[in-house]
């Protein structure tokens, strides 16, 4: 029986069939760790144990301080929702950290200003993230107004999953409860959709995978506070895709673009078309991955193959 992964406990795994909520019962001795909100794996039906995870289409990770094996945020995200709000200071060093991360994924990043009913214009922050990749796409929106579901729809519906990422306050279970189209009575004010909503008539049954009304599934993902990066030269290369292009125009092919005569990259900055801020952005960040990519971890593949019970 295929089964989504709709939570992940320290010793527990639940997830969602057909059939609605199963809780799962793992080989003896092996660990949660090895499982993603949003992996499938299939499941023997009288027993409900897990047989075997089935691979991964994409997979949000990232690696905390001190843990040497990365920490799987999500597995089969379409979608990431990178959400801020209008009514905010707008932290772009933190929105590309998420956008390296979802290109590191392999999910398209969406950024999405909310509390755009609370600001005259919020054509200005529209503006300041636009630049921040190429193509990105920026939705303003109100996250409580039935609205929004229509405006996030493109990336919604039957076979998608979506996945929210953003700091504390930004409209995140707002979101999400726009998105489940719930009643203001039954909709959860914050913290996200409680376990108890299993015994409601709604499929949503976790705290992390909840049903959009639409079709298709949203995942919560609480607990991000500081998105250390780590592994991500990938989704570093595509989010700078300015400097990555120039880059080869430089003398030295090892050039860090600080000091270095014949440098294409600072040559764009001197003619104004590429802001220093962001070259400066980007050092820190390239800086901050190559200090915590451990060596022996290689390349994205090696990487993955590293991850208990997986098999490709
Ligand atoms: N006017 C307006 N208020 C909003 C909007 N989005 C969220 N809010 C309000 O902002 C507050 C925080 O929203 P939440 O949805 O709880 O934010 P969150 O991101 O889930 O926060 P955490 O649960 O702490 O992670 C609530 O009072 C919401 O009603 C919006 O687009 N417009
Ligand atoms: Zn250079």
């Amino acid at each position: 029986m295929p089964v989504r992964i709709a939570s992940v406990h320290r010793a527990r795994l639940s997830g969602q069939s057909t059939a609605g909520a199963v809780r799962l019962v793992l080989p003896l001795g092996a660990k949660t760790d090895g499982f993603a909100v949003g992996d499938w794996v299939l499941v023997e039906p009288e027993t409900r144990d897990v047989r075997r995870r089935l691979s991964r289409r994409t997979l949000l990770q990232r690696r905390t301080e001190g843990g040497r094996e990365p920490q799987l945020i999500a597995a089969n995200v379409d979608t990431l929702f990178i959400v801020t709000s209008c009514n905010a200071d707008l932290n772009v060093a933190r929105l590309e950290r998420y956008l390296a991360l979802a290109n590191e994924a392999g999910t398209t990043p969406v950024i999405l200003l909310t509390k755009a009913d609370q600001v005259d214009d919020p054509a200005p922050w529209r503006t300041e993230v636009e630049g921040l990749q190429r193509d990105l796409a920026v939705v303003t929106l109100n996250a409580k107004s039935p609205e929004a579901a229509q405006v996030l729809a493109p990336w919604c519906g039957a076979g998608q999953t979506v996945a929210l990422v953003g700091s504390s306050g930004v409209g995140k279970s707002s979101l999400l409860n726009t998105l489940a189209a719930k009643a203001p009575d039954e909709a959860q004010a914050t913290g996200g959709i409680r376990e108890s909503d299993a015994k409601g008539r709604h499929t949503t049954t976790s705290r992390s995978l909840h049903a959009i009304a639409v079709g298709g599934w949203a995942i919560d993902t609480p607990g991000i506070r500081t998105l250390h990066v780590s592994d991500i030269s990938d989704g570093l290369d595509l989010l700078f895709a300015e400097i990555t292009e120039l880059a080869p125009e430089c003398r030295f092919s090892n050039c860090t673009h600080s000091h270095e005569p014949g440098c294409a990259v600072r040559a764009a900055v001197a003619a104004g078309t590429l802001p220093e801020a962001r070259l400066e952005r980007w050092r820190k960040l390239r800086e901050e991955n190559l200090s915590n990519t451990p060596v022996e971890t290689g390349s994205r593949n090696n990487k993955t193959t590293r991850l208990p019970g997986r098999r490709r």
